[in-house]
């Protein structure tokens, strides 16, 4: 539906030419953004998000939310456009929510929070709301979230059988319910059906059944989020059953939220740290945090560079020296490329496991890298679950990115040490960071 023209414009990556010192602001979360923007469409008052990622995965979930009947409005400062905004509160999005109704389309582009997240929302919209995206998105699962929807109540034509596009036909409630969904190929299934729980007439129980469930640190983001806004939620870790999650019907508060900057989108600036030995900056970085980009801190210490977290924000120094290391990224997947790119430049080999589930991502996650790597020089081979990299010296040479965002900064961070690295689509960053190349030219001081 929203298929672009294809990009296939070359982006010359930068070389670093010394060690890279620098202070970047790294925009709002994604996945912070659109479970704040759903909480705050479900709410029974009005509330704010402040420093929203406003990237195409969050206007396309804004944009949705709007046809349903939401209202999003934009604020550029405190004191500018709307009544009511606190001093000081600087760009925000106030979210005012209304009765959810079709006839909608959503175009969930290629977001999987957007197509996860909202089927849920729209079968308690009245009225039918399609939904249709990018190419990709018809080949990227949902059936955890149609099957469990229906199980709960909902009315959906899927005219490609458990995968975009589709039809929710709203009745304007669910019934909600117990529920058994297989959760392995996308932890987003499990978070989508606790996300818009508390407006179920029965809230729910989601039990996943089935192989490892992936990114467990993102479902821990949905529970805490819920929770911040006023809901029960029973979960494994608090002493539950194991893959059991229960959320209780009841009204959900208007929140202030101000949106921490996207970890995982800080990863190629802290990439660039450890693969020139230089000194990175992130400020805001939050003491606490779901975010699985938290785990950067570890494992690119591992990789040979030290971090501290200061008033500054986070302090991150690369040695100069890369090591490749054995890591299960399962709870991590989002990280994989950003760190492929870091051990293919390494000293030593590394062996990345436990993301099977990223065949299924933007795309075919370890196929690109792969590919991609090895027509640099790289010897890199695909596993069951992951990959191995056998560091090689590499050389340049176009970079494809397959419309992945993480692609690219992947390309990036190799581009960085490997002379004459081109980019192909630098633009598809926009997905979640559309400052990318600004930003990137902006550290090396360009
Ligand atoms: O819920 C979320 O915000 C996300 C969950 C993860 O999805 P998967 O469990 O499908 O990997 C992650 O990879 C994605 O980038 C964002
Ligand atoms: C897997 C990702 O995105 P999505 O939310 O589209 O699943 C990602 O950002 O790495």
């Amino acid at each position: 539906m929203t298929e672009t023209p294809a990009n296939t414009a070359l982006w010359p990556a930068p070389h670093a030419s010394g060690a890279v010192t620098a202070t970047v602001h790294v925009p709002g979360s994604k996945s912070v953004t659109n479970r704040a923007l759903v909480l705050a469409a479900l709410a029974a008052e009005p509330g704010w998000l402040r420093r929203p990622l406003r990237s195409r995965d969050t206007l396309l979930m804004a944009d949705a939310l709007r046809a349903m009947g939401v209202g999003i409005e934009e604020t550029v400062s405190s004191s500018s456009t709307v009544a009511g905004a606190p001093e000081g509160s600087g760009e925000a999005w106030r979210v005012i929510p209304s009765g959810l109704h079709g006839p909608a389309t959503v175009d969930v582009g290629n977001a999987g929070t957007v197509m996860r997240f909202l089927p849920p929302v729209a079968a308690l919209a009245d009225g039918p709301i399609r939904f249709d995206g990018d190419p990709r998105s018809y080949e990227r699962p949902l059936t955890g979230v149609i099957d469990g929807l229906r199980v709960l109540g909902a009315r959906i034509d899927d005219d490609n059988r458990g995968a975009l596009p589709l039809t929710v036909h709203g009745a304007g409630a669910l019934d909600g319910g117990s529920v058994e969904i297989d959760a392995s190929s996308s932890s987003q299934f499990v978070s989508a059906l606790l996300l818009s729980a508390p407006r179920f007439n029965q809230g729910v129980e989601v039990r996943h059944v089935g192989g490892a469930l992936p990114s467990m640190p993102h479902i821990r983001m949905t529970v805490d989020m819920l929770r911040a806004v006023g809901a029960q939620v029973d979960t494994p870790e608090a002493g539950g059953e194991p893959n059991v999650w229960r959320v209780t019907p009841g009204a959900l508060l208007g929140r202030d939220l101000t949106i921490e900057p996207d970890l995982s989108n800080a990863q190629p600036f802290l990439a660039a740290a450890l693969v020139t030995g230089g000194t990175v900056t992130i400020p805001d970085w939050p003491a606490h945090t779901t975010q699985p980009g938290d785990a950067l801190r570890e494992i690119f210490t591992e990789m040979g560079g030290s971090c501290e977290l200061t008033q500054a924000g986070l302090v991150f120094t690369g040695t100069g020296s890369i090591h490749g290391l054995d890591v299960d990224l399962s709870e991590v997947g989002e990280l994989t490329p950003g760190i492929a790119a870091a051990a293919a430049l390494a000293d030593s080999p590394s062996t990345l496991r436990g993301v099977a589930h990223l065949r299924l991502h933007e795309t075919d996650r370890l196929a690109a890298l792969t590919k991609e790597i090895n027509e640099l020089g790289g010897d890199v081979t695909e596993t069951a679950d992951g990959l191995h990299i056998r560091p090689r010296p590499l050389h340049g040479g176009v970079f494809h990115t397959y419309d992945d965002h993480r692609m690219a900064t992947a390309g990036a961070v190799i581009g960085l040490a490997v002379d004459g690295v081109r980019i192909e689509n630098v633009g598809t960053t926009a997905k979640t960071l559309p400052d990318f190349p600004e930003l990137w030219t902006g550290m090396l001081g360009n």
